[in-house]
């Protein structure tokens, strides 16, 4: 049966480098960085909000040269060997998450991947404080309240929530976010902090204790932090927990049925990194099994779609993977991605630092010579920039 063309937007139809984006994505500045390096740029407008991997080969035909796509499609060896076919040789996720990635198949196909780190830290901290808040004060479930007409009068047991003062947050992956989470509970609510990574978040522990000291020196009490070397303590000691790794084997269930038993019974779990670093059934059970508890989460197993129940409790905040959602961030996300695909395309080295992404966000100056973030530069032997050379 033949099939139809998916609908594409084409920019400079006639540039040399065909470059494919799976979505149109926010801003212009991606597109004009690609047309004014000579690319033709074809985004791909279909109304289907997720492409199949079919869909995706069939965009890039005959000859593409390089991809931007997204964190809901399976890029796996089926896609990286027909980019490689059509010459192919550059593609960048518009996320900082490539868990949707195969990379070593991209890596046995010439192919390089990108990702975006940086320039979505403090949007995606910020989803996770206001997820936290949400939960605590029970926003949502007051709101809905309202809207029902259920509010006849002040009383002084109406939406009892928690107080996050001096309270402790958990964080278990203290990386970009999870550090830049930990701040904003910090100074925003004098939280102490327990985390829980595989490496130590110096910064962080910096941060805490010369902004206890500051504290200390108003005559308020000190805010403290504590690296824990197991998961299982992070979950005993705070009260509210919120979860920033990456997802990969080692995290996949990390949180399930044994380890949300240890947590307080009115804690909170907030997780705006992938869904399936919980186990969705067993916190939906243990929801049910303790009113008190609550939970407040951007990302799902089985994303679009929640593990039955989940959506009708009451102690749970849920909203749809929205995280890196402000316009500013969403449209750097673009810009390096696109560079990520052009860098790689124009042969250009590899920025030596992905926490450091901003002279590629710069609008008012040409970004670096160079793709911002390639996850397996090392293992393509591609060349990295020394940062003292910048
Ligand atoms: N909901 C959303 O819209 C967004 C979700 N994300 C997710 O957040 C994740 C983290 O992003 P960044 O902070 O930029 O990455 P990052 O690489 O700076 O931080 C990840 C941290 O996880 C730690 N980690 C790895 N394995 C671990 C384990 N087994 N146990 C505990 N910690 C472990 C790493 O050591 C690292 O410190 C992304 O990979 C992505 O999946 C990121 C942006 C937006
Ligand atoms: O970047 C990511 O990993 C996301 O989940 C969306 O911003």
């Amino acid at each position: 049966m033949a099939t139809s063309p998916l609908s594409v937007e084409v920019h400079n139809p006639h540039g040399k480098l065909r470059v494919i984006s799976t979505k149109p994505m926010p801003g212009s500045r991606w597109i004009k960085l690609l047309v004014d390096a000579g690319c033709r740029v074809e985004i791909c407008t279909e109304k289907k909000t997720i492409l199949s991997v079919d869909d995706i080969k069939r965009l890039i035909g005959r000859k593409c040269d390089g991809v931007i796509g997204q964190l809901t499609e399976d890029w796996g060896d089926g896609l990286f060997s027909s980019l490689k076919a059509a010459g192919g040789h550059a593609y960048s996720n518009m996320a900082v998450g490539y868990n949707n990635v195969n990379v070593e198949a991209a890596t046995r196909n010439g192919v390089a991947v990108g990702n975006t780190p940086g320039v979505l830290t403090e949007t995606t901290a910020e989803l996770a404080a206001a997820l936290t808040l949400a939960a605590a004060r029970r926003v949502v479930e007051a709101d809905y309240f309202m809207r029902a007409g259920k509010y006849d009068g002040w009383l002084p047991t109406l939406f009892i929530g928690n107080l996050l003062k001096g309270q402790t947050v958990g964080i278990i992956g203290a990386g970009r976010i999870g550090s830049a989470y930990a701040r904003m509970m910090v100074e925003g609510f004098k939280m102490n902090v327990v985390y829980y990574d595989l490496y130590q978040a110096s910064r962080l522990e910096k941060f805490v204790t010369a902004y206890g000291k500051f504290l200390e020196s108003q005559g308020e009490a000190p805010v403290t932090w504590k690296r824990v070397s197991t998961v299982e303590d992070v979950l005993k000691l705070a009260d509210v927990v919120s979860l920033h790794p990456v997802l990969d084997k080692t995290t996949y269930h990390l949180i399930n049925k044994d380890r949300l038993a240890l947590m307080k019974k009115n804690a909170i779990l907030v997780n705006a990194s992938r869904g399936p670093i919980v186990d969705e059934v067993a916190l939906v059970h243990h929801l049910q099994a303790n009113p008190q508890f609550r939970a407040a989460l951007d990302v799902f197993e089985d994303e679009p779609y929640m593990k039955p129940g989940l959506g009708e409790l009451p102690n749970a905040v849920v909203v749809p993977h929205i995280a890196s959602a402000s316009k500013w961030t969403r449209e750097g996300m673009a810009t390096l991605a696109a560079e990520n695909v052009l860098g790689k395309l124009k042969g250009y080295p590899v920025w030596h630092d992905g926490n450091y992404v901003a002279p590629f966000l710069d609008e008012d100056s040409q970004p670096p010579a160079a793709c911002p973030s390639i996850v397996n530069a090392k293992n393509l032997g591609l060349k990295i920039l020394a940062a003292a050379k910048l």
